[in-house]
Formats: C-alpha cells, structure tokens, sequence
C-alpha cells in the first residue's frame, strides 16, 4: 500500500500522504497502524462500472473518509445506523464527488480524480469527449499536463482565476454576472449529479447531505436545492472533519465492531 502511495497509483491526492505518515509512526512508536475509508474504497456495484469503450472501465475515487463520516453522523443522529439508510451525500471541496450510500455501501460515485462529475473549485468535471481531444491535440498536451488542466487548474481557476470560494461570492454579491454564472452552471451541474444518483437508488433517498467546505456556502446551496429538493430532506454539516473520522475508525477495528481489512 505504502509503494502504491507513495507513486500516486491511483492518482495524486493530498490523502496519499495518510498511509505514508501511519507507517511511518509505525516504525517510531512500534504501534499498529490502521488506515480507514481511503478515496480508492470501492463498493460500487457491476451495472455502473462498464463505459462504452472497450478497455476503459469507471473507477470508485471520491472523498470517501468525510463522505462516510458524515453519513455515519446523519445515521446517529435520527437513531439508525448507516447500514439501513439510503442517503446521497455531495461532498464539495476542492473537488465534488457525489456518493449513493445504499445500506453502508457506496454503490455509485463520480470519480473526482478523473474528472467525472460536476466542476469544481479545481477541477474541470466532465467535458464533452470530442472537445477535448481536439483540446489535447490543439494544445500539444502530454498526460501529466492533461492530467493538471484536468484536476489542478480546472473549474473555478479556469474560469475565474481562483479556487477561493469566498472571493468569488464576494463578487457575484457586488453584482459581477460573470461569477453568478459560474456559480449557476456548478449548481445546476451538481443537481444533475445528485439526480443520477438518485436514479441508481431506485428514488429510495431517506436524505440528501452536504458537506465539505463549499457546504458553508448558502449563496452555493441556494441556487442547488430548488432543483433537488423533491428528491428528499437536506442536511447540511459543512467542512470537514477527516481527522476525527480516522480515529473513529480506528477505534471501531481497535473495539471488534468493524474487521480489520487486507489491502490488495
Ligand atoms: N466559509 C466558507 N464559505 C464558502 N466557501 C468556503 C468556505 N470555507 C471554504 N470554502 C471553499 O471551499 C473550497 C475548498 O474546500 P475544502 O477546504 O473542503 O477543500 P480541500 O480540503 O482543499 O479539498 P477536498 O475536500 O477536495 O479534499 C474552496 O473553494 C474554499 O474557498
Ligand atoms: C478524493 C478524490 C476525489 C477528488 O478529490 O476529486
């Protein structure tokens, strides 16, 4: 796992960085180390993994340590546990990754790292096939710098310059349409994403939940929830708090409730 981490096997990710730092404090304090709901959990089932290109399959990459946590902390707080509730959550940070929990598993997800879904802060979402490869060829683009338009330097940089969130409501208040825009297209297109996974739920949605720091914004939210709101209740829990999660399910293998699983 750690060598898979450490070549960002599965894309680059701040998160990669987890596993590294619970070797490493293996190897100090000669404790065990446990890692818990890495972006590349996979629950997802066979219907939605197949593309319409031979050799090119989906993968489940998404926020899955807060998306989990927060369902886990919905579920707690209505009385239930996570595996009986169905609930879409829609994690927006820096990327957007929208998950189906159907009964504690995440059946359906936008992979965020390569670049399905709704834009985001930096990343570009989902693009019309056609367009980008003329964009590629036009541009003489090899894959690492693909890779960056795609993940680094898209959404809101591409459009706006920043990923600063609160920079750019600053502007759409002081009334610059160009900005209201942006913010319209990304909750349209984020509506879109919570539908879809709706649709794979069968329409059994006990809630829809918010999170990450994008959560915190109404000005964001106002413009998502008269498109979804038919679909089930709202619960928002903005930010994260990954760390937090990492004990809990540490703690959880650590108490017998949960099993230790093998990394292959
Ligand atoms: N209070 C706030 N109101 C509005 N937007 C905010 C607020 N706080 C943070 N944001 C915006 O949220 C976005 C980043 O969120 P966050 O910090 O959750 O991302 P990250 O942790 O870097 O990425 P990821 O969650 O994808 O791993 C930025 O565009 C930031 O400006
Ligand atoms: C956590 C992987 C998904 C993303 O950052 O877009």
């Amino acid at each position: 796992m750690v060598d898979d981490l450490k070549e960002s096997r599965y894309g680059e990710h701040a998160s990669n960085m987890s596993g590294v730092i619970a070797d490493r404090f293996r190897d100090l304090y000669g404790a065990r180390a446990v890692i818990t709901d890495p972006v590349v959990v996979d629950e997802m089932i066979a219907e939605v993994r197949p593309t319409g290109l031979r050799g090119v399959e989906r993968r489940s990459v998404f926020h899955a340590l807060n998306q989990k946590a927060v369902a886990r902390k919905y579920a707690e707080s209505t009385g239930t546990n996570y595996d009986e509730i169905n609930v879409i959550v829609c994690h927006m940070g820096g990327g957007i990754t929208v998950g189906a929990h159907r009964k504690g598993k995440v059946i359906d997800v936008n992979d965020g790292l390569s670049g399905e879904g709704p834009m985001s802060p930096t990343r570009t979402g989902s693009l019309p096939n056609d367009r980008l490869a003329k964009y590629i060829i036009e541009n003489d683009l090899d894959y690492d710098s693909i890779y960056n338009v795609l993940t680094k330097e898209g959404g809101f940089i591409s459009l706006a310059g920043t990923q600063d969130a609160l920079e750019l409501e600053k502007r759409a208040l002081a009334g610059d349409e160009v900005t209201e825009a942006i913010y319209k297209a990304l909750a349209a297109q984020i509506a879109k994403e919570i539908g879809s996974r709706a649709a794979i739920l069968e329409g059994k949605v006990d809630q829809i939940i918010f999170t990450g720091g994008l959560a915190y914004s109404k000005y964001l939210l106002d413009f998502v929830t008269p498109y979804i709101s038919f679909i089930a209740p709202i619960t928002i829990y903005p930010g994260e708090e990954e760390m937090q999660a990492l004990a809990e399910g540490a703690y959880r293998v650590l108490s017998g409730k949960e099993e230790m699983k093998t990394y292959v």
